[in-house]
């Protein structure tokens, strides 16, 4: 599947699986850790035997012990049972360890599958997925399967076997009660599979709707400013109230199915007990069998069916893992749109950063009726400075995002260093180039930390060398902790100019030929403006720099002026050029510039 759309997704959600299947999913988790499961699968296997012995000892005991009347074989007896004791608990406490251990590491692997891969999908993905419901599916849905497995698996496994071991022993114990009890267990087992299919539907849905809730609080908390300045507090709080309510429902339901489920297999159970103890304690009374031996069968009976009821429960359980299983490997089989090829090019080291569009166009998947890039072309020299403007929507930034490959052309090719950018690697490709956007991401992080993104293992003396070739040194050093101060969601808030000056440092420390710099349209103050300035002219000099201009200082520095229009270029020239044109640009600049001129003349 590559890049699904959000109605895909929806469509898949709603149909409803029919088996554990999806778990098979995690059976590669299990496989790297083999000596462990073993290890688990042996402890499971000795405490489930253990247990079968049980109701044996207790029926030699009776008959034997008691009935010879001797005192010292009563205490040879008890005295295997502490041993046999020792060891349950002994192979219950492995078991417990080793089960749970493998459940914590399985779901460990897991999200961290998960997250990795969700790191590579390409921005198309994001489009249309909300990132509320993906978080809700990294941590809800795997808590949902390391229960599954660090307990239900095991109490299914465990159950089995001794419901397994226990029917065999009531065979031997007594086939004439036996028949009594097996007759049950068909009419348990039928409606047990098929409550168990409403569980995993209705929890799957359960899951599906807390996903979406858990969207829509991510999407309000993330923009916090907005919902209170609207006052849309009582609203919000409203709407997210009824979401929740919608899933406490859709809980409630599997809930429900799962009660009925407990308390149908216990009712059955227990009914066929009560049987076998009447016809039991008739046989006893005619001599046909031994009171030892009606306790041994009768405890072997709630042995299994014990089991049985846990098995009921443990089904349930797993079911549900068995829809968050799902969920997850939908997120891990959709693939990247956008991937390296099988024998990546090598991007010669000249012409070191010439770009080139050929004829190319371009629509967003969600958008597919407009293209928003139309028959493009544009060549840009090693070195050059080309501003791009042109009125808001004409698909300035939609070049940028495809010259860092972050979505493929329709039709036509863009070449970086003249090879095709669809037969680079996007990592070997966006190595090439260093991004300054309008709006800054800033990390919770420490500064230095923030800087260093632009290229992880660089020195912390390098980390200052590209601060104080930003222009952001000065008010770093002024900070409390200065480059150790924490910034972002953990810390210090920063101001505008200071983020692009973080955004420029990042740039001066990625070092990369090609520079793309989206002008930020809100206003500096002027001496922010003059800083940033400043240390933008000194990250072009010597790269090809490619920029989304809001400001004459800008253009007319630029070597070229590209204007784009309804995602075509309308014209190019220098300044001068196409003011005296008098076409699209001109009026742009009288519009946008004049602005400029009179705020700085007050
Ligand atoms: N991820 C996206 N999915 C769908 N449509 C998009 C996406 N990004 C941009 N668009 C649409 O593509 C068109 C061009 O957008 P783009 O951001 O390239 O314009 P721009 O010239 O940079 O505008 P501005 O100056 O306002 O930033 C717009 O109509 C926009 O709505």
């Amino acid at each position: 599947m590559a890049d699904a759309p959000a109605s895909q997704t929806q469509q898949d959600r709603k149909s409803v699986r029919r088996s554990l299947k999806p778990l098979t999913r995690l059976i590669p988790y299990l496989r790297k850790h083999k000596g462990m499961a073993i290890g688990a699968l042996v402890a499971l296997f000795s405490a489930a035997v253990i247990t079968l012995i049980l109701p044996n000892a207790v029926r030699r005991m009776i008959d034997f012990g008691f009935g010879a009347d001797d005192p010292a074989l009563v205490n040879s007896y008890f005295a295997v049972l502490v041993g046999v004791v020792c060891a349950l608990a002994t192979a219950s406490a492995v078991r417990y360890f080793l089960v749970m251990w493998i459940g914590e590491r399985v779901v460990a692997e897991l999200r961290s599958d998960v997250f990795a891969h969700l790191t590579q999908l390409s921005p198309t993905f994001y489009d249309t997925a909300k990132s509320g419901e993906i978080l809700s599916r990294l941590t809800a849905d795997t808590t949902q399967i390391k229960s599954a497995f660090g307990a239900s698996a095991s109490q299914a496994m465990r159950n089995f076997i001794m419901f397994a071991g226990a029917s065999v022993m009531m065979v031997v114990t007594s086939p004439r009660l036996s028949v009594i009890v097996l007759a049950a267990i068909p009419v348990i087992l039928v409606p047990i599979l098929g409550f168990g299919r409403q569980v995993r539907k209705r929890s799957r849905f359960a899951q599906d709707t807390l996903a979406d809730a858990s969207a829509y609080a991510g999407e309000m908390l993330g923009s916090v400013k907005t919902l209170q300045a609207f006052t849309h507090e009582s609203r919000s709080a409203n709407r997210y109230g009824s979401a929740v309510e919608a899933a406490f429902q859709a809980a409630r339901k599997a809930i429900m199915a799962r009660a009925a489920l407990t308390g149908f297999a216990i009712m059955v159970i227990g009914a066929s007990i009560v049987a076998v103890l009447w016809i039991g304690a008739s046989d006893v009374f005619s001599g046909r069998i031994t009171g030892g031996e009606l306790s041994q069968f009768l405890l072997y009976s709630i042995l299994a069916a014990g089991s049985l009821a846990t098995l009921s429960e443990v089904w349930g359980e797993l079911s549900q893992a068995a829809g968050a299983a799902e969920r997850l490997s939908e997120l891990l089989d959709i693939e990247s749109e956008i991937s390296a090829p099988a024998k990546p090019a090598i991007l010669p080291a000249e012409p070191r950063g010439s770009i080139s569009f050929d004829d190319v166009s371009f629509a967003y998947r969600n958008a597919e009726h407009m293209p928003v890039v139309k028959d493009l072309s544009l060549n840009i020299a090693p070195g050059e400075t080309v501003a791009v403007v042109g009125p808001s929507g004409a698909g300035k930034s939609t070049l940028f995002n495809l010259l860092m490959r972050f979505y493929d052309p329709a039709t036509g090719i863009i070449r970086l260093n003249g090879v095709d950018l669809k037969q680079l690697d996007p990592k070997g490709l966006r190595k090439q180039i260093a991004l300054v956007p309008q709006d800054t991401a800033v990390f919770g992080a420490s500064i230095a930390e923030n800087i260093a993104y632009g290229r992880p293992d660089a020195s912390r003396e390098e980390v200052i060398a590209a601060a104080k070739a930003a222009l952001a040194d000065p008010f770093i050093a002024a900070m409390s902790d200065g480059y150790d101060t924490l910034v972002g969601e953990r810390g210090v808030t920063l101001s505008g100019g200071q983020r692009q000056r973080i955004a420029i440092a990042r740039a001066v420390l990625k070092d990369a030929p090609v520079l793309l710099l989206d002008e930020a349209t809100s206003a500096l103050d002027a001496e922010s403006e003059r800083l940033v300035q400043k240390a933008l002219d000194q990250l072009m000099k010597g790269r090809t720099t490619l920029v989304i201009a809001h400001r004459l200082a800008t253009v007319l520095k630029a070597d070229r002026i590209v204007v784009m229009d309804e995602g075509r270029i309308a014209e190019t020239g220098t300044h001068a050029d196409l003011s005296a044109a008098g076409g699209l640009y001109a009026k742009l600049a009288r519009l946008q510039f004049d602005a400029e001129r009179q705020a700085e003349a007050v």
